[in-house]
């Protein structure tokens, strides 16, 4: 095929992705809808009843206006155009499968559990039409396993957004060895159209970032239990001596300790000789405790005010 064919059938492709509907609305999943929206997407929110819609759109706004203050800091008008034109590209549902039904992509941000996502996608693949594909966003487990309960694992692929999602530039896409090449090429210029920087990684356990990010985050407890040096002064010294805009426990307060510790129970249950994954302690307290990080209000810091 010619240069110029590849071309035309790669913008043909991307302009295929026009409805986006993600599924989840927390974390990841509101910040996906609000990217998606910002750059031209018709996108639907589903989350599971009116109340956590409204927070999920709730929390949108106040994302919105922090990129506009940022993005249009001399332009007041200009900054009200990108909030009101992003916001009249989303919307919020509680309907599962009329909201799918006319979709070009399907994103799903819900808990990171296997059985759960199984149940969502096998309901999905149901009543969404064949050419829908569908992504994960997992954070740690296999985009195929996930894929395996649809009859449509050719259009079946991992986008792996990072939080906060309006501020991270990278996305890595995810193929499975029954992942088409088409289904690759339209996440990847649907990623780009996001606005993102992406990278490929083969279906392997944490992708890129969490596969050296979840051992350092465990061995960063680890030091802590050993009782070798302060949370606080980890975190100072991975951020003065390393250059990392948070610390090991600030980013693990931020990104959930539930999503941490969901990370590290399933891959100690699957890889159980590798002591990398040995699930920490101490991390498993503070779940059990309740403390989940700065959306509970208290982690391995307290976010109480
Ligand atoms: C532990 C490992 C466990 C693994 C778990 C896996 C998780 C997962 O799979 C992978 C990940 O995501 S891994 C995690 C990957 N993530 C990381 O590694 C993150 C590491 N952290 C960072 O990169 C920076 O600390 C931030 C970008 C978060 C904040 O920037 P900062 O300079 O430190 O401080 P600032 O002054 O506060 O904010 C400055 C401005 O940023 C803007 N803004 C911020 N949030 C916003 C939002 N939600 N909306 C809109 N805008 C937002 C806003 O304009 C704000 O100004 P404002 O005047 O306050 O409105
Ligand atoms: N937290 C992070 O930093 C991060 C980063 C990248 C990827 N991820 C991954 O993204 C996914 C979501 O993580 P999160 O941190 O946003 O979690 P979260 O707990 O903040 O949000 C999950 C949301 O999904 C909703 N939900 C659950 N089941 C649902 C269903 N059947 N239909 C509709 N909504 C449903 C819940 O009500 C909840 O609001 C996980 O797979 C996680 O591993 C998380």
């Amino acid at each position: 095929m010619s240069m110029m064919r590849v071309f035309a059938r790669n913008m043909a492709t991307a302009a295929k992705i026009n409805n986006v509907v993600v599924i989840g609305g927390g974390l990841m999943g509101s910040g996906i809808a609000q990217v998606a929206a910002a750059t031209g997407h018709k996108v639907t929110l589903v989350e599971v009843n009116d109340q956590l819609v409204d927070k999920a759109i709730g929390s949108i706004k106040k994302s919105l206006e922090r990129v506009a203050k940022k993005q249009f800091k001399d332009d007041a008008s200009k900054g009200q155009q990108f909030m009101d034109g992003t916001l009249a590209n989303l919307k919020g549902s509680t309907k599962l499968e009329d909201s799918v039904a006319s979709s070009d992509l399907v994103i799903e941000a819900i808990v990171e559990k296997m059985n759960i996502k199984h149940e969502l996608f096998g309901k999905i693949d149901a009543v969404a039409p064949p050419s829908t594909i569908f992504a994960s966003n997992t954070s740690s487990l296999s985009i195929g396993e996930i894929g395996s309960v649809t009859k449509r694992e050719d259009r079946f692929g991992g986008l792996h957004f990072f939080n906060p999602v309006p501020m991270m530039k990278l996305l890595e896409v995810i193929r499975t060895e029954k992942t088409s090449e088409e289904t690759y090429q339209q996440l990847m210029e649907f990623g780009k159209r996001m606005g993102k920087t992406c990278i490929t990684c083969k279906d392997t356990p944490g992708f890129v970032v969490n596969r050296l990010l979840v051992p350092y985050m465990a061995e960063a407890v680890r030091l802590l239990e050993r009782g070798d040096a302060s949370a606080r002064d980890i975190d100072i010294a991975m951020k003065l001596g390393a250059g990392y805009p948070m610390g090991p426990f600030e980013l693990s307060d931020y990104v959930g300790l539930d999503t941490t510790n969901n990370i590290m129970q399933g891959w100690h249950e699957k890889y159980p000789e590798n002591p990398l994954f040995n699930p920490p302690k101490m991390l498993q307290k503070l779940v059990s405790e309740g403390k989940l990080g700065v959306k509970s209000g208290e982690g391995f810091y307290s976010y109480k005010k």
